[in-house]
């Protein structure tokens, strides 16, 4: 029997999956030093370039397309491949998730955290998940919510001018169904700082709805530690 992903390979241009990577860089981490955020530079595409890719990524999500219309997607995304494959930099001239100016960090991988405000005790803001991450029967699927988490407690406990810390822990309780396509507020608090161990919290709401809650243990890396 033929294997799905015998059927369909991922190609791959060049041979290394990273892409050009490079290696780990310890301490090479961008720093998020305030909530307050620098307005984007004017003329300046990548923002709209990310807000249409996860938009696109929604519409993949919820069309039901013919065959023909699927086939001229399919060379029109292998010819941006093929565009880009040259253009892969090392992780710290990376773009994506970089651009901490940008909503959601200029990236689609997590759900688009948009910042209200913050200071070094916590941060709040809204996210609206789309119909990419749709579990089943309207619900938010349960790997997209920690994902979120980690985002929303990761640039918390790596703020104010702190040393990089890494994820420990995130435990998730998941108190109501996550709606999608709704406005839901987040909020990121610290619970203490004793060492090098952050403890922080966060909860997801519609409304006056809990829908989920976390609590994450941020360790800060000692010198040499990817
Ligand atoms: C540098 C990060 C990024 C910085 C970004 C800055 C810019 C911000 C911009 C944008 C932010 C974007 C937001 C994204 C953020 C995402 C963050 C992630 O998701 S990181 C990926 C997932 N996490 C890992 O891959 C860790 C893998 N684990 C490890 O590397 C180690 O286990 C580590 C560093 C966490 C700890 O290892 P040890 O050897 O250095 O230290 P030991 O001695 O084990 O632990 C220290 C203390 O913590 C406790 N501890 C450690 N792990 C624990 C656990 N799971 N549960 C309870 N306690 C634990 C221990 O018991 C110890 O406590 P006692 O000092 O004895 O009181």
């Amino acid at each position: 029997m033929t294997s799905v992903n015998e059927k369909h390979p991922v190609p791959s241009p060049i041979d290394d999956p990273t892409l050009g990577l490079g290696s780990a860089e310890p301490g090479g981490f961008p720093q998020v030093d305030s909530w307050t955020l620098p307005a984007a530079p004017e003329d300046d595409p990548y923002g709209d370039m990310v807000a249409n890719l996860r938009s696109f990524l929604d519409h993949v999500a919820a069309a039901k397309p013919d065959n023909a219309t699927v086939a001229e997607l399919a060379g029109d995304l292998a010819a941006w491949r093929a565009r880009l494959a040259p253009m892969s930099v090392s992780e710290r001239e990376q773009v994506f998730a970089h651009r901490t100016d940008l909503p959601g960090r200029g990236q689609t991988m997590s759900p688009n955290f948009a910042i209200e405000g913050g200071d070094r005790d916590g941060v709040w803001g809204t996210v609206t998940y789309g119909r990419y991450y749709l579990g089943g029967n309207g619900a938010v699927h349960g790997g997209a919510i920690p994902l979120l988490f980690d985002e929303v407690l990761g640039r918390l406990a790596n703020s104010a001018g702190r040393s990089p810390c890494r994820t420990a822990y995130l435990h998730t309780d998941f108190r109501a169904i996550t709606p999608v396509g709704r406005q839901l507020s987040v909020r990121g608090w610290f619970v203490s700082e004793e060492g090098r161990k952050r403890v922080v919290r966060a909860e997801l709401k519609d409304g006056d709805t809990l829908c989920a809650e976390a609590e994450g243990l941020f360790v800060a890396l000692n010198p040499g530690q990817p």
